[in-house]
């Protein structure tokens, strides 16, 4: 692959570096994957365990982006109990042993998204992700969907001393991808994706088919976009100039 890197034209947007490469940093749930699937599998196992029904998926979806605290605590109060701080503690190992033995019997990258990595990357952009799943965990996906070989760097809620929408985790992301914040654009699918971006000083896109596209993130958002078609190099770097437009 012999592509050079896409310049961006100091000359006209300064203080943007001449050199720079772009960078694309990618949330993963529910924006590169689709990994609702196999965290209801884990949440499921847990609550047989506990003797409760199980959830459906797409009764997960919408909460898949928020940890997995979250997703027991809605396991347990979908069956009517209230699951307080020691409960979920107890829980905790429980689905994220189970979650890392399975995590990827179901989990698919949105459709499109490969092509998008394949297509930024030949084009001279630098990929990166920035999840607030554990990096382990992070890695391990990216390993068994075989993606991991994309991206410059894979940070987790536990790289940094912050987690998204601290902008300790995605500044921490870029510096660790050899990128700069000025080039570096957020895809995600949340209000926290959004608010990390604007906090960090990133560009950001949405889209609007992840977890939690709420009306927040519209209106933080830089681009919304409804697939990965729309995710090319010419309207990012459009993007990246407007930076010092602004
Ligand atoms: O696991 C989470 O808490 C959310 O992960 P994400 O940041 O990739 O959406």
């Amino acid at each position: 692959m012999n592509a050079q890197p896409p310049r961006i034209h100091s000359a006209t947007f300064d203080p943007i570096p001449r050199d720079a490469t772009p960078l694309v940093v990618f949330d993963l749930d529910g924006t590169l994957v689709d990994t609702a699937p196999d965290l209801t599998g884990a949440l499921n196992y847990c609550l047989a365990e506990a003797g409760l029904p199980s959830l459906d998926v797409d009764a997960v979806r919408p909460h898949a982006g928020r940890g997995a605290r979250a997703i027991l605590q809605l396991g347990f109060s979908a069956a009517g109990i209230t699951a307080d701080e020691t409960c979920l503690t107890n829980q905790l190992p429980r689905f994220l042993d189970r979650y890392n033995a399975h995590i990827a019997d179901a989990s698919m990258p949105f459709s499109g998204a490969v092509d998008a990595l394949e297509r930024l990357r030949g084009a001279g952009f630098k990929l990166a992700i920035c999840t607030n799943k554990m990096e382990a965990l992070a890695r391990r996906l990216l390993v068994e969907l075989q993606i991991a070989g994309y991206f410059s760097a894979i940070c987790g809620s536990d790289t940094f001393a912050g987690r998204k929408p601290d902008p300790v985790h995605l500044l921490g992301t870029v510096s660790l991808a050899g990128g700069s914040a000025p080039v570096s654009i957020m895809v995600g699918d949340t209000d926290t994706d959004m608010e990390a971006a604007r906090r960090a000083g990133l560009r950001s896109v949405l889209v609007d088919f992840g977890y939690d596209p709420c009306p927040a993130a519209h209106e933080k958002a830089d681009l919304v976009v409804s697939r990965f078609s729309e995710i090319d190099a010419s309207t990012l770097l459009r993007l990246i100039e407007t930076v010092s437009a602004d």
